[in-house]
């Protein structure tokens, strides 16, 4: 790519050649409809005067309040509000990083653009819920009282680690306290269902922006391709993807293969794929389970004895396996696929995963999509081969151009046709960028 590093936080295009096209997809005001803020006390403890929530001004762990956010859903910062108001009523104690006290550390506020109801994570310094009352019990019950609307849902996350992590990895330490388990979003194209979040699983920060970047996706892949996604969430881009092509003429998507490490996804996605028309997804009646949840505890359990979790269920297009994007690729979820999606996080692809994609084509190994049938020795196995489309969505700028050189200089034939950057996350400076790639012939 045709940028260098100015040595501050951006980068810089030598010449404006036109190639970089950039999108600015939504107002510049009110997108944010996910936001994280961390807590601390008014004043002092024993003032009783509840809780600030803020931000981290940069590089310290002095806490700024941005009452009525510009960049805020509305809702996000009535949730606060709310907040504020309940914890001074019932004198919540915020979390201390130096004295290790009190309660209340974090909070996650996640809104439903459809009602405009939020979900709100309370994340508590204890280890189990009961150590977290009867304060949390207390704001719960103020909170629900004093806006009776507002709440879609409540949760609590239990985290007494020492570091600054929000979230702990334990799906454990997670407690629905109230509402409903999912905050359900249409499927940006027409009416044809809905994507199931929660708040263990990953969600956009700007959901409008992300819908237009999502349709844009499915219109650069080609009609009638079969679809692997490596961090596929809850599968937002590959369902997008299959539901598009199903209104386009004579170009329905032969198969989507979704993939993510967060076990958390899979009862999303299955939601999903129940809400989408069946002449879409192409569910065949196979008896009475064909659509049955896998519940969190036996999920654990099959986890536990290690065990893989997916729904590749037979007679439908869509299915969903929990792993890595390395290992999704090296049990075959991309044989046969002409198009790979990838969504990875800020660091980039998986070591593993730009191994395989700079491996040269190798056109002596058949073409086929079960790793079952595959007559050649795993480790000479190139588990991309089949796939002539790469569409790379990037959050993160510096990884990406480092990936993209690898990929550029690799022997894997890649050219980049087009990139795209979308000002997702106005006020900040990050930007999302999809990059096409294509084999040469
Ligand atoms: C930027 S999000 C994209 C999710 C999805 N495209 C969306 O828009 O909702 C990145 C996803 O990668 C997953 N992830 C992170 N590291 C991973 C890895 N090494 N292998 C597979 N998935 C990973 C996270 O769980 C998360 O769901």
């Amino acid at each position: 790519m045709d940028v260098y590093e100015n040595g501050e936080d951006w980068v810089v295009e030598e010449v404006d050649d036109g190639f970089y096209e950039v999108v600015v997809p939504t107002g510049i005001t009110g997108w944010r409809t996910h936001a994280k803020l961390v807590v601390t006390e008014r004043s002092s403890s024993w003032a009783n005067d509840g809780c600030m929530f803020g931000l981290y001004r940069r590089g310290t762990h002095d806490v700024q309040e941005i009452p009525n956010c510009a960049v805020h859903h509305p809702a996000i910062n009535l949730a606060v509000q709310e907040l504020e108001k309940a914890t001074a009523k019932v004198g919540t104690a915020a979390f201390s990083r130096e004295s290790r006290e009190g309660g209340l550390r974090y909070v996650q506020l996640q809104v439903e653009r459809w009602t405009g109801k939020v979900s709100l994570t309370l994340v508590w310094a204890a280890s189990e819920l009961k150590y977290a009352q009867p304060a949390l019990s207390r704001l719960t019950k103020e909170l629900s009282k004093s806006n009776p609307v507002l709440w879609h849902s409540m949760w609590c996350h239990c985290n007494e680690s020492p570091g600054n992590n929000i979230f702990t990895r334990s799906s454990k330490n997670w407690y629905k306290l109230s509402g409903n388990e999912f905050v359900r979003e249409p499927i940006s194209v027409g009416e044809y269902g809905w994507l199931y979040f929660t708040p263990l699983t990953f969600r956009q920060g700007n959901m409008d922006g992300f819908d237009i970047l999502a349709i844009d996706v499915a219109k650069s892949i080609p009609g009638g391709s079969k679809v692997c996604e490596l961090y596929a969430g809850v599968g937002l881009l590959g369902l997008t993807s299959l539901v598009h092509h199903s209104q386009q003429p004579n170009e329905p998507l032969v198969w989507v293969r979704c993939s993510d490490e967060n076990p958390a996804n899979l009862r999303s996605f299955t939601r999903s794929l129940s809400s989408i028309p069946a002449n879409i997804v192409e569910y065949q009646s196979s008896g009475g389970d064909s659509k049955k949840d896998v519940t969190l505890g036996e999920m654990m359990k099959m986890m536990e004895e290690g065990k893989q979790l997916d729904n590749d269920r037979s007679g439908q297009k869509a299915s969903y396996m929990v792993a890595s994007a390395g290992v999704a690729l090296k049990s075959g979820q991309a044989l046969g696929a002409d198009v790979l999606v990838v969504d990875p996080p800020r660091k980039g692809l998986e070591e593993e995963v730009l191994k395989e994609l700079c491996k040269p084509v190798n056109s002596n190994q058949p073409q086929v999509e079960s790793p079952k049938v595959l007559t050649i020795p795993d480790e000479i196995v190139n588990w991309t081969n089949d796939v002539q489309t790469l569409v790379y969505v990037s959050c993160g700028f510096d990884a990406l151009v480092s990936d993209c050189d690898q990929l550029l200089s690799s022997q894997g034939g890649w050219t980049l046709d087009r990139a795209t950057g979308y000002v997702l996350f106005p006020g900040s400076n990050h930007v999302e960028t999809i990059c096409i790639f294509h084999r040469q012939e």
